[in-house]
């Protein structure tokens, strides 16, 4: 499903004449007029996080009406009245707008597309040295305009959102979609396949039905295929999804008619046979295919079934069955050596991948259990296993299993398509490549199966070998795949597929450590892709502290290269702003791909054009000579990245009243810093938890509730605490902490402190974090992930860290620096927790008072 986007209340419009852009889309834009130039630089230069703009057709650019009020358009082009079909009035609600004096109306259609800009770069054009503006926008989604008004040079209009709302997301999972978008799949393979057979290209549309998400399917192969504008506008205008698909199959089916897709059989099934026997089946699938093919040519072309029995055996011929990348010998010292100058400090990690590799040389064959990246987001899961790929020198493919809720998506649907391995391999084209199962953690199931069963028989090396895909219908020997697998935590991991797992934890990085990977690798990367260079710019060390302090609060890196690109982006334009910014040099020029460079020679004012796939980078540098870097300070961190996001007063801020203490929790993202608040109102002594918290954690507000209880009952521990303070209260205990879902026994310690402070109204110290749990008795038990808690305290900048004593011995794996800065508290007791977490101890009982 793709994610949801909430849209403001007004988008800035970009003219982009009468070009369509559908939802899903990358689309590649030239802005050079005034009105597009100020647009980009208000819009998207100057807002780093959003920079959502709207872009509507125009259903033809301009038309020459007489009618006052209306406002002068930046285009050129003739009257669409005069000229418009039935058709095209239909579609196109369009807004009128003018002066006066200028008798130019542009019309506007009023359903348009919100976009995300990804990517800004700037040429200096050669003869007039103007600045002008590449972006890369996707689509995101429908919009319809209620009011478009001129603000300064450009359109602006406030908008209701069409689709990506509740009712269209619930849309999505509605039964009747489901069926409405395998038709259209089984349309797409056979226009594949028709297209394959007259070796023609499809603009990429092979890989669409296996990797794009189910709303936006339609309306990329729309965008993609050569549709007309009056097609594009109509799908525009789909807002129902069920219309979109079948809108989007008619298309395809006019399209395999195009391209003869049932004319010339004879020599269709004659160049099937010659692929099938050129496709290295095993003999007993060679069989089976034979005899299908022996079915086909049986059959009527317009007989029901013959389109998909004959995209079935063309996928049958186009699957790797022998087909695998060479896999070289290993030089074990080369690979090192890349290891530690692509990836920065998680020696052990590396040691892992080091031995893995090592084994495979030693032995090739041998059975090795999956390897399980397991870690927050951001520390390199991914990077490490393209990296064990790269190594092998094998093909790499990643399969999100995040959003498998379907054991068919594994195994396949029977008669319609395949499931996402036997899809993947037939898309990398070959059968030995390394498969990453990303996310393998959230492959959960429904009432339609449980994806572990099918993923199962993928990891083990006994049943790989017959693999059974539904939709394949004979078995595909996956045993030359290599698996790796990412997770963000190992407990919600099915058992089985744990046990065929070797689990490698990636812990979170020091702040130390993420300096030396920006500055070794993130901005490197970044500068490159934004085509700039160290010449240009330079951000230096203590801005990068400054980000990270400030703007970051991550267990891995992504915010922190997120925010470096911003930087970077920024400071792309700023060069181009400088006096001395001298013509694009010839080596870019070279550079600008050739449609756009076409376009150029004609002098137009905005040039769009469809990206088929990943968007080249072209290195802008060279455009450019300036006479010193760019270097980035304090000052245009504030400028870009807007006021700090993060201060090192939010735990006194928090723990300003009683009732509130400062605990350790792990979630999927790693550590974290967790302020509880306990509150007391009138009612009847029960307990209500409240946060995104699952059973573990409410047990453990009810044990603490009951040993504070106890305590202050049975064994008086608190001089301090009238028992009155208690009774006859409802206690409210509430995690905070937006949407992290917790759940972990490791809070009992924190939720004691909270409720302790509550009832003494005293409060717990601001620089004190603790984890722990306990029994009934008050007895400490060690927890899990004290390194990834440890690390949460550093970020918030916790100085003393209270656990329970048995968990001091994980403490060795925590780098030297990162202890060097807080004091370690050990804790056998809960009556040591609170002399610690209060400033001046806890007055509490003497054992020999009782
Ligand atoms: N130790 C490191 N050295 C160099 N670069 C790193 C290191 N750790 C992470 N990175 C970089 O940080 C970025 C994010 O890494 P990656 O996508 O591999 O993380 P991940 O753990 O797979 O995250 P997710 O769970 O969100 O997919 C990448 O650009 C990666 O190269």
């Amino acid at each position: 499903m793709a994610e949801s986007v909430k849209l403001p209340d007004r988008l800035a419009i970009l003219y982009c004449g009468n070009t369509v852009l559908l939802p899903g889309v990358l689309f590649r834009i030239r802005c050079a007029s005034p009105s597009s130039v100020s647009l980009v630089e208000q819009e998207l230069c100057q807002r780093e996080e959003k920079g959502l703009i709207g872009i509507l057709p125009v259903c033809d650019a301009v038309a020459e009406v007489p009618s006052a009020g209306t406002m002068p358009s930046s285009g050129t082009g003739t009257n669409l009245g005069e000229r418009s079909s039935e058709n095209q009035k239909e579609t196109s609600d369009s807004h009128k707008h003018g002066s006066e004096n200028q008798q130019e109306v542009i019309h506007w259609h009023n359903t348009g597309v919100a976009a995300q800009a990804l990517q800004v770069s700037i040429e200096v054009e050669k003869t007039s040295g103007r600045v002008i503006y590449l972006v890369v926008f996707k689509g995101l989604c429908r919009f319809s305009v209620r009011e478009l008004s001129k603000r300064g040079p450009y359109y602006t209009a406030w908008i209701t959102p069409l689709d990506m709302t509740k009712a269209g997301k619930d849309e999505v999972t509605a039964a009747d979609i489901i069926e409405f978008s395998r038709k259209f799949k089984v349309t797409a393979m056979e226009l594949i396949s028709v297209l394959e057979e007259r070796q023609k290209t499809g603009g990429g549309i092979e890989v669409l039905p296996g990797t794009v998400p189910m709303c936006t399917l339609a309306d990329i192969f729309v965008a993609r295929s050569e549709s007309s504008f009056e097609e594009q506008v109509s799908m525009l205008d789909s807002v129902d999804l069920k219309v979109r698909f079948s809108k989007a199959t008619e298309l395809m089916r006019a399209l395999m008619e195009e391209f003869g897709g049932n004319d010339g059989d004879d020599y269709d099934v004659a160049a099937l046979e010659r692929r099938m026997q050129d496709a290295g089946m095993p003999a007993d699938i060679w069989k089976h295919a034979r005899r299908g093919l022996r079915g086909l040519k049986k059959m009527q072309p317009l007989q029901s079934g013959y389109d998909s029995l004959r995209v079935y055996l063309g996928f049958l011929a186009d699957l790797p069955w022998q087909k695998a990348s060479e896999e070289w010998e290993l030089d074990l010292k080369a690979v090192k050596e890349r290891l530690d100058n692509e990836h920065y400090g998680l020696v052990k990690v590396k040691q892992q991948i080091f031995e893995y590799l090592a084994a495979r040389k030693l032995k090739l064959d041998a059975r090795r259990p999956v390897l399980c990246f397991v870690g927050p987001p951001g520390v390199g899961k991914t990077s490490f296993a393209s990296f064990i790929a790269a190594s092998l020198g094998r093909k790499f493919i990643s399969i999100s299993l995040g959003v498998v809720k379907d054991e068919a998506d594994i195994r396949g649907h029977r008669g319609t398509s395949p499931g996402l391995l036997i899809d993947g391999l037939k898309r990398v084209g070959v059968c030995n490549p390394v498969i990453l199962l990303d996310e393998i953690d959230k492959a959960r199931s429904d009432v339609r199966g449980d994806p572990a069963y099918a993923l199962l028989e993928v990891l083990d090396p006994e049943w790989n070998k017959t693999f059974n895909d539904c939709y394949l219908n004979v078995p595909f020997d996956l045993s030359k795949v290599i698996f790796v697998a990412t997770a963000n935590t190992v407990q919600s991991i099915r058992p089985p597929l744990l046990d065929r797992m070797e689990v490698i934890e990636v812990p979170g990085y020091t702040p130390a450590e993420k300096v030396r990977i920006a500055m070794r690798h993130l901005i490197p990367r970044v500068l490159e892709q934004h085509g700039l260079s160290f010449d240009f710019l330079q951000i230096p060390e203590a801005t990068v502290k400054l980000v990270i302090q400030r703007y970051t609060r991550e267990a891995g890196v992504c915010d922190l290269e997120r925010n470096l690109a911003a930087l970077a982006r920024a400071a792309a334009v700023r060069v181009a702003e400088q006096d001395h910014a001298v013509p694009l040099s010839k080596y870019v020029r070279q550079l600008v791909s050739p449609l756009l460079d076409g376009r150029l020679a004609g002098e137009g004012e905005m040039e769009t054009e469809v990206i088929p796939s990943k968007v080249d980078n072209h290195d802008i540098s060279n455009a450019f000579r300036v006479s010193s870097p760019f270097i980035v300070d304090e000052a245009m961190l504030e400028k870009v990245l807007g006021p700090p996001r993060y201060g090192d007063r939010e735990a006194a801020d928090r723990v300003a009243n009683a009732g509130v203490s400062i605990g350790l929790v792990r979630t999927l993202f790693g550590g974290e810093v967790q302020f509880v608040q306990a509150d007391a109102l009138v009612g009847k002594g029960d307990l209500h938890v409240t946060g995104q918290l699952g059973d573990v954690i409410k047990e453990s507000a009810q044990i603490a509730l009951s040993w504070v209880k106890l305590s202050l009952v049975w064994i008086c521990l608190f001089p301090n605490i009238e028992i009155n303070l208690i009774q006859g209260r409802d206690i409210h205990i509430h995690f905070p902490a937006g949407a992290v879902p917790k759940d972990a026994p490791s809070a009992a310690v924190t939720l004691v402190t909270a409720l302790v402070s509550l009832f003494s109204q005293r409060r717990v110290r601001a620089d004190t974090a603790m984890t722990g749990e306990m029994t009934l008795m008050g007895l400490l038990l060690p927890v899990g992930g004290i390194i990834d808690k440890v690390l949460a305290a550093c970020r918030y900048g916790i100085k003393r860290v209270i656990l329970p004593d048995r968990n001091l011995k994980d403490l060795v794996q925590v780098p030297s620096d990162v202890l060097s800065n807080l004091e370690i508290l050990p804790a056998k007791r809960m009556e040591d927790v609170l002399e610690q977490a209060f400033e001046g101890g806890f007055p509490l009982r003497q054992h020999s008072e009782f």
